[in-house]
C-alpha cells in the first residue's frame, strides 16, 4: 500500500487545461473521493495517476517514487495501480475465476499460485463458489465484486474506481457502498473513488477532493465542506449553498462576524478575520426559519412545500427579490401551504474567504 502525491500537475489538450497545477496528497491507507461536476477533470486525473495519460508539468508519486513529470512516464503495467471501473469491463467468455486471474495469467504466473491468489481475492469479496460461473449469471452487484478481485489479485499499491457504482440501482448502490467500505478496512488499499455523486462520497470517503474546472478547490471531511465552504463553487455545489452578495460589517473574533445580506444584520461564520467591505455570503436551508410579524426577516411568498423524508422543504420567493429562491426545512405542524405570506429570518450564515 502506498502514499500517493501529486505536486502541480498539469494536463493539457491544445490550449485547453483539463488539469490545472493539481496538487494532492492522500496518506497511505487512506479513502479519498473525487468529486466534482461533469468534465472537471475527474477522469483524465485518474488516467494520469494510471499512466494512461501523460502530464505536461510537475510529478506523481507513487509510495515516494515518482511515475510521472514532465520527462518521465512509467507504464500503467509498473505502477501496481488497480482500477475498477463503471463498466465493469469483465471478459464475457471467461469464467469469474479466469477474469479475475486474467493479469496473473499474462504475466506468467505458475496455475497453482493463481488458483490460491483467485480464491483469496474471492472470498474477500464474498464470490467463494462464484469460480465457474460467467459473467452472464452474476447480478450487477456481483460483478462489480468480480471487478473488485481481478483489482485486489494484482496486489496493488493503490486502487482507482471510477465512477463504480453509476451502472446500478439504487438499492444495490447502498449495499455496494458497504462493501467498498468493508473492502478498504480489510484490505487498507489507498484507495481514490471518482464520483458526481455527493452522497456516495459523504458515504464512503474521510476526506473529499472537490475539483471545479481542472483545479482542486478544497480537499477536507464531509462536515467541513458543508459547514466551511473554500469558495462559492463548493457552496453551491455540496449541499446546495445559495451564495448571495454581502457586506461585511465588522469581525467579533472566535470565527464570527456581522454581516448585512438581503437587507438583515446577520452573525456570520468566518475563516478569519473578515475586512469590512464586499463578500460573498453562503446560505442553506438550516440557516432560515420562519418567524413572527414582529422580528427582523424578510418578507417572502411560498411556492412549493414538498415532503422529504421526515420534514417539509418550503421553497419561497422574497417579495423584494423575485428573482431569488430561497429553501427551509420546517416540521409538519406549522408548515405554510403554497401562495402563503410568510416571514423569514436569517439565524446563521458563512462567509465564503475565497473565489
Ligand atoms: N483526449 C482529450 N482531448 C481533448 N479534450 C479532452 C480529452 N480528454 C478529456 N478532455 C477534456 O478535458 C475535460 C475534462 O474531462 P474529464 O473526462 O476528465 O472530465 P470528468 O470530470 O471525468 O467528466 P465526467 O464526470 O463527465 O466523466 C473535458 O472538458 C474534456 O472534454
Amino acid at each position: 500500500m502506498a502514499r500517493l502525491t501529486l505536486d502541480a500537475v498539469t494536463r493539457t489538450f491544445g490550449a485547453f487545461h483539463a488539469l490545472d497545477r493539481v496538487s494532492l496528497d492522500v496518506r497511505d491507507g487512506e479513502f479519498l473521493a473525487v468529486l466534482g461536476p461533469s468534465g472537471c477533470g475527474k477522469t483524465t486525473l485518474l488516467r494520469a495517476v494510471a499512466g494512461f495519460e501523460k502530464v505536461n508539468g510537475g510529478t506523481i508519486a507513487i509510495g515516494g517514487r515518482v511515475v510521472s513529470s514532465g520527462t518521465e512516464h512509467v507504464p500503467p503495467e509498473r505502477r501496481r495501480v488497480g482500477i475498477v471501473f463503471q463498466s465493469y469491463a469483465l471478459w464475457p467468455h471467461m469464467s469469474v475465476a479466469e477474469n479475475a486471474g486474467y493479469s496473473m495469467r499474462v504475466a506468467g504466473a505458475p496455475k497453482e499460485e493463481i488458483r490460491r491468489a483467485v480464491a483469496q481475492a474471492l472470498a474477500v469479496v464474498g464470490l467463494s463458489g462464484f469460480e465457474d460461473r460467467m459473467p452472464a449469471q452474476l447480478s450487477g452487484g456481483q460483478r462489480q465484486r468480480v471487478a473488485l478481485a481481478r483489482c485486489l489479485v494484482q496486489s496493488p499499491a493503490l486502487v482507482l474506481l471510477d465512477e463504480p457504482l453509476a451502472n446500478l440501482d439504487v438499492h444495490l448502490r447502498a449495499s455496494m457502498e458497504d462493501e467498498f467500505a468493508d473492502f478498504h478496512r480489510r484490505t487498507g488499499s489507498t484507495m481514490i473513488y471518482i464520483t458526481h455523486d455527493q452522497a456516495e462520497a459523504m458515504a464512503l470517503a474521510d476526506r473529499i477532493a472537490v475539483m471545479d474546472e481542472g483545479r482542486i478547490v478544497q480537499v477536507a471531511s464531509p462536515q467541513e465542506l458543508h459547514g466551511r465552504p473554500a469558495t462559492a463553487m463548493v457552496a453551491r455545489f455540496i449541499g446546495g449553498g445559495l451564495v448571495l452578495p454581502g457586506e461585511a460589517r465588522a469581525t467579533d473574533g472566535d470565527g464570527a462576524c456581522r454581516v448585512r445580506v438581503l437587507g438583515l444584520d446577520v452573525r456570520a461564520r468566518c475563516a478569519g478575520p473578515v475586512p469590512p467591505g464586499p463578500v460573498q455570503v453562503a446560505l442553506y436551508p438550516r440557516d432560515l426559519r420562519l418567524c413572527g410579524p414582529e422580528g427582523p426577516g424578510i418578507d417572502c411568498r411560498v411556492t412549493r412545500v414538498v415532503y422529504q423524508g421526515g420534514e417539509f422543504r418550503v421553497e419561497l420567493v422574497p417579495e423584494g427579490a423575485p428573482g431569488l429562491r430561497l429553501t427551509l426545512h420546517a416540521a409538519e405542524s406549522g408548515r405554510p401551504a403554497p401562495g402563503d405570506a410568510v416571514r423569514v429570518s436569517i439565524d446563521g450564515a458563512w462567509v465564503i474567504p475565497g473565489p
